[in-house]
């Protein structure tokens, strides 16, 4: 069965439309990405999966369910991007009371409650209140509270968006941890972070689904993006295109060049490329194998 079923997806605001006409079949696995710019419609099809609104037009399906049945309760949660605490109750109380809210009984709620704060590192602060907590404390309760239950499918609007890097990536080995059970799909601007946690990358823009990008795909395509150091950009550039196999280099970024080549022996290639340096004392920072998902998303 699909993890998520869309098919002509609408919604509009008057005559606003914020989603057009989507389709998207998901399944459960790795985490998924949504990525588009500001007002793309990307909360917007956060809220129709969750039913917090109705569609305009169209069709979604969750785990074979319509949002909001009954049937999917506890299945499927989701943290919005603007997610608060009260602040009036500690954050046990308020954990244990949303657990309660899922069917648990008052124990297992409160065991409930502590376990995921376990997993978010913040046990330790079960009977703070929310204004003692800091943002980023706050942001991983509320990400707690979505992780109640062991949902088959968690949404996540933006995460890791106001926090430190550090905490930033104790959420990410957290989402990356709980991935075989769990399917996230995660909402964010942060293209270096879904990069490294996704497989799949929907891009979202004026409402419609433009990409659907498998990163994957990068251990087969014919691209190897080079970082260097420091360098004399025609120099390399000269240098690489008289390797064997080598279509084209281009520089992108300062310092960082898309080679396209034509060997089946992506290794043969990297060994050249390491050699060259080595010959001609040239520093790099990194070779990937592949595009980045900017490129891929944007070129
Ligand atoms: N309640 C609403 N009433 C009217 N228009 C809305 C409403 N919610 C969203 N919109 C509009 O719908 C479009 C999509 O908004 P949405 O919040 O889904 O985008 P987004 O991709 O999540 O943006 P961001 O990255 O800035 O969070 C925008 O043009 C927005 O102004």
């Amino acid at each position: 069965m699909n993890l998520v079923n869309c098919k002509g997806l609408s919604k509009s605001y008057g005559d606003k439309k914020a989603l057009n006409q989507v389709d998207i079949t998901l399944h459960a696995g790795s985490p998924i990405a949504l990525v588009g710019p500001n007002g793309a419609g990307k909360t917007t099809l956060f809220s129709l999966l969750c039913g917090y609104i109705a569609p305009s037009a169209g069709e979604v399906n969750l785990l074979g369910h319509k949002p909001g049945s009954p049937e999917l309760l506890g299945r499927i949660a989701s943290l919005p991007q603007d997610a608060t605490l009260d602040p009036n109750l500690d954050v046990l109380t308020q954990l244990s009371f949303f657990a309660t809210l899922q069917g648990y009984s008052d124990k297992n709620a409160k065991a409930e409650a502590m376990r995921v704060l376990n997993l978010v590192d913040l046990a330790s602060s079960a009977k703070q209140k929310p204004s003692s907590l800091s943002h980023g404390m706050a942001k991983r309760v509320a990400i707690a509270q979505a992780l109640m239950g062991t949902p088959e499918l968690v949404l996540l609007d933006e995460p890791t968006a106001g926090l430190d890097p550090a905490n930033a990536k104790k959420i990410r080995e957290l989402v990356k941890s709980l991935s075989t059970n769990t399917t996230f799909i995660i909402s964010s601007h942060n293209l270096d972070e879904l990069e490294k946690l996704c497989d799949q990358v929907l891009y979202l823009e004026h409402g419609q689904l433009r990409q659907s990008v498998s990163m994957n795909e990068s251990q087969h395509d014919d691209y190897i993006t080079l970082t260097m150091q420091h360098c004399e950009p025609s120099a390399l550039i000269e240098a690489v295109l008289n390797l064997a196999d080598i279509s084209s280099i281009e520089e992108r970024q300062s310092n960082q060049f898309l080679i396209k080549h034509n060997s089946a022996e992506v290794y043969g290639i990297e060994i050249a490329l390491l050699n060259l340096f080595k010959q001609r004392n040239w520093q790099y920072k990194a070779l990937l194998k592949g595009r980045t998902l900017e490129e891929k998303l944007f070129s």
